[in-house]
């Protein structure tokens, strides 16, 4: 059962929060053996300048993880699957359609259908399973251009996918709704997800399609859905549509998915292309479960898998990756970093968070983003794949090296010159180095 222990000697340890970490600190260190039992965990160090002899940790039993948040994580991670499904259908019509079902927001960028029907149909499913008055939800979306008076169209077909997508819910394990839900039920949905976070209390953050540039050029995007508490993330879902088998595919772009769709019809199989990946804060494990093919209901479903960072410590055997658009990250500034710190492979550029995903999985060891100066990043871009990586064994900060600030509103407030995730502590330590060494002589 994972238990998250407290350490009376965290000071002395760089991990001190669950037996997953622990087994991660023995392999950077290989002269740690972990071993629990009934009542304490004992720590056996060979290296005397990390402990001096064996130690015992205090046995005071935090928290048993086991059950806590279980309810909410069934739910998210049955929501995220149906979000995938839809949005694989929404992506299908519009690559097939040159579908004009694609609107520029005020800031520039690009939402489509998918994006307000997944916030629609996930912020239905989780106010039907919790109670809506207990479900406080903070997203990317709003409803003013759907509520124009000429976007009739547009609304109309964001009504239909979230009624096709919630007339299939049972399949996924989620009671739907007894009829179609109406334009205002729908409407309704979509603005319910205007929490604005904050340091105290429970709610979800959800970016509904993570790289909507990804998706309408047919290629990489995500649907992230995470639980923050107290400022903590505590659960983080990550649907991963596109994630192709072969994590050499992840750098094909749109030539990948032109050539999988052709070769093999989507959803044909189990872990041919596509997973949600999955995390509670404190288990010391993340979970790969692959998406639900049509025609298939939740029992036939294989077994999820735990996931774990690449064990990968020479800069030069390692992968970053970092954003496709350079208006989004520096490619410049990484590749300083990069080349100071002898990584030599060329960048994994990657739509959305499947860069997280990557990391998560082993199929990367680092990423980097560092966004323009005067951009502020925000929670739903990061909360679940901060948590899946963490949990998989990984180290997620801002450049600073301290951890993601999720308290403080819709922004990552204080986030200090951009943000770094590794598989491994010494990677992680060398990159912040060398961001400091950079940094001044840097433009950014
Ligand atoms: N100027 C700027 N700088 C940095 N980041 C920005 C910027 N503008 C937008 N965004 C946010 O980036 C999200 C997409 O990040 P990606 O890593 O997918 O970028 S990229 O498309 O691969 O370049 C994207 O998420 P989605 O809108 O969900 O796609 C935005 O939240
Ligand atoms: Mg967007
Ligand atoms: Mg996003
Ligand atoms: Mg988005």
């Amino acid at each position: 059962m994972p238990v998250i222990y407290r350490s009376t000697l965290s000071s002395q340890l760089p991990f001190s929060q669950t037996s997953r970490q622990f087994t991660q600190f023995s392999l950077y260190h290989t002269k740690i053996t972990f071993s629990s039992h009934s009542n304490f965990t004992r720590i056996c160090c060979l290296k005397p300048s990390i402990m001096e002899k064996d130690a015992q940790l205090n046995p005071t039993i935090l928290e048993s993880t086991e059950e806590k948040y279980s309810a909410e994580l069934d739910v998210a991670v049955k929501a995220v699957q149906m979000a995938c499904s839809l949005s694989q259908r929404v992506q299908e019509g519009l690559i097939s359609k040159a579908n004009s079902l694609v609107q520029s927001k005020d800031d520039k960028s690009l939402v489509t259908i998918a994006d307000w029907s997944v916030q629609a149909t996930i912020s239905w499913v989780l106010s039907e399973s919790f109670g809506i008055k207990n479900v406080s939800i903070v997203a990317e979306e709003d409803v003013e251009a759907l509520s124009k008076p000429e976007a009739t169209v547009l609304l109309d077909s964001v009504v239909q996918t979230v009624n096709e997508c919630l007339a299939e819910a049972l399949q996924f394990g989620i009671k739907g709704p007894i009829r179609p839900l109406k334009k205002a039920e729908v409407l309704e949905a979509i603005r319910q997800c205007n929490s604005i976070g904050g340091p105290s209390g429970r709610f979800w953050v959800l970016d509904p399609v993570d790289g909507t540039l990804g998706f309408v050029r047919g290629d990489q995007y995500a649907v992230a859905l995470a639980l923050i508490e107290d400022g903590e993330v505590v659960l983080g879902v990550l649907g991963c549509p596109n994630y192709p088998l072969r994590k050499e595919w992840l750098s094909y772009h749109q030539r990948y998915y032109r050539i999988i769709s052709k070769l093999t019809p989507p959803r044909s199989e189990s872990w041919d292309k596509g997973f949600v990946l999955y995390a509670r804060k404190g288990s010391g494990k993340s979970w790969m479960q692959p998406l639900l093919p049509q025609s298939m209901n939740l029992v036939e479903l294989k077994s999820p898998r735990p996931v774990y960072v690449s064990l990968v410590e020479d800069p030069s055997l390692a992968t970053f990756c970092e954003p496709v658009e350079r208006a989004n990250s520096s490619h410049s500034f990484t590749a300083g970093l990069a080349h100071s710190v002898g990584v030599s492979k060329e960048p994994l550029r990657v739509y959305s968070m499947v860069k997280y995903a990557a990391v998560a999985r082993g199929d990367a060891e680092i990423f980097m983003k560092f966004a323009k100066s005067g951009y502020k990043e925000k929670i739903w871009d990061h909360a679940a794949g901060t948590v899946i990586i963490q949990e998989a064994g990984g180290v997620v900060t801002d450049a600073g090296g301290h951890p993601l600030n999720f308290s403080n509103g819709i922004y990552l407030e204080g986030l200090d010159r951009g943000i770094i995730a590794c598989a491994g502590v010494q990677l992680h330590q060398k990159i912040i180095q060398a961001v400091d060494a950079s940094w001044d002589s840097s433009c950014l």
